[in-house]
């Protein structure tokens, strides 16, 4: 999966781009607040309808403009899509090949991405609705029902607590009920994502890292007895939703379910929130974004396109360097954006191409 071609109109400060994007490595430099991070956010954009930095639609409008226009040409299997997305305050539009998608699972998949940011780092040390939204991304890419079982729970739990609020019980058995099924359809979709992420994690960290620390991940699920879960997943959450009833009438909201749990990321045993330091949370970071890579290439028969940002900044030299080995032994569309090329071992990147971006233009 490649992007070969990417036009831009009135997204942040990209006023007007027009980039043929080289099919390995594209590295992106200039001074600081020139557009790089933007131009991957547009990449970004273009395959989620998303933006990374959870920015509102007025926000990605160039400052005075009435709209924005990503669009890009994407090659997979030699067939090429036109992919665009028209950003309005209002809403967006997608279109593949020129149609409106009405749905938008047929717009997902045309373009897939695995980012790795320098804030991607409070993943580990942050709170856990950071992994949660990541978990939920990572598993949709591969899982477009999963997107549907999400917002059923979405739906469900909205109403519950919309009962709870008004400290109303009576009806609330049925929403409990409709709650619990649809909890376990999400936990069991994020599960079987772990399983198979957990079985690659270990072998990418000794890559990254160089060295033979452990690493682990592991579904935490908020105040349920993991043990009956394990045997009864339905009673286990009922049993839970029945023990904290007092605290959710104070609250007035849902204690239990998938929006409330978490993920556990350790390394040699104890918790890397706590205990790794910032060099190996980076690199427990890079390891997941890599199994993520490695299961969507295994998933849509092609590799994603990576984004890193600021890359260089992130890394000692040697995790810089085995970073660099895993992706020139991948057939992997790479953009990479850095202040200078000295950061970036351009010279060593096969089929590279530079880019020099100042006040929001491509100079070369
Ligand atoms: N909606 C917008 N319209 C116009 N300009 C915008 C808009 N949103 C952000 N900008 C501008 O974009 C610039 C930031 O660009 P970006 O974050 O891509 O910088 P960068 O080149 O990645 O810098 P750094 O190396 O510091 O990360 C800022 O100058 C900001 O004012």
């Amino acid at each position: 999966m490649k992007l070969i071609k990417l036009k831009l109109a009135s997204f942040r400060n990209l006023q007007n781009i027009e980039l043929a994007p080289g099919k390995k490595f594209n590295v992106f430099y200039g001074n600081n607040g020139q557009g790089k991070t933007n131009l991957l956010e547009s990449i970004y954009l273009l395959a989620t309808m998303k933006s990374f930095k959870q920015a509102r639609n007025a926000e990605l409008i160039a400052f005075g403009g009435e709209f924005a226009l990503v669009k890009g040409t994407v090659e997979r299997d030699q067939v090429r899509r036109e992919i665009a997305v028209l950003i309005e305050k209002q809403g967006k539009k997608a279109k593949v090949d020129a149609k409106l998608m009405t749905r938008l699972d047929d717009f997902f998949g045309n373009l897939n991405v695995v980012l790795f940011t320098p804030e991607e780092i409070s993943m580990v040390r942050g709170g856990p609705d950071l992994r949660r939204r990541y978990l939920d991304r990572a598993v949709f890419t591969c899982d477009l029902g999963y997107l549907t079982a999400y917002h059923d729970y979405a739906k469900i739990l909205k109403n519950r607590n919309a009962l709870l609020k008004v400290n109303e019980t009576a009806g609330i058995e049925v929403w409990t009920e409709q709650l619990v099924q649809a909890a376990l359809l999400v936990i069991e979709r994020r599960k079987a994502y772990l399983d198979r992420i957990g079985r690659l994690l270990q072998g990418f960290y000794s890559e990254i890292s160089g060295n033979d620390e452990t690493v682990q991940i592991e579904y935490r699920l908020h105040g349920v007895d993991a043990r009956l879960f394990a045997e009864d997943p339905a009673e286990a959450l009922n049993q839970a939703l029945r023990a904290h009833a007092a605290e959710e009438r104070r609250r007035g909201s849902t204690a239990i379910g998938p929006h409330r749990d978490d993920l556990y990321f350790g390394l040699n045993g104890r918790g890397a929130r706590q205990f790794a330091s910032q060099g190996q949370q980076r690199s427990f970071v890079l390891a997941l974004k890599m199994a993520e890579i490695e299961h969507i290439t295994r998933c849509f028969e092609a590799p994603p396109v990576l984004l890193l940002d600021d890359m260089t900044s992130e890394l000692d030299r040697e995790r810089n360097r085995n970073l660099m080995e895993f992706l020139k032994k991948r057939e992997m569309q790479v953009f990479i954006t850095t202040t200078s090329l000295h950061n970036v071992d351009v010279d060593e990147l096969q089929d590279n191409r530079t880019f020099r971006i100042k006040e929001g233009k491509i100079l070369d």
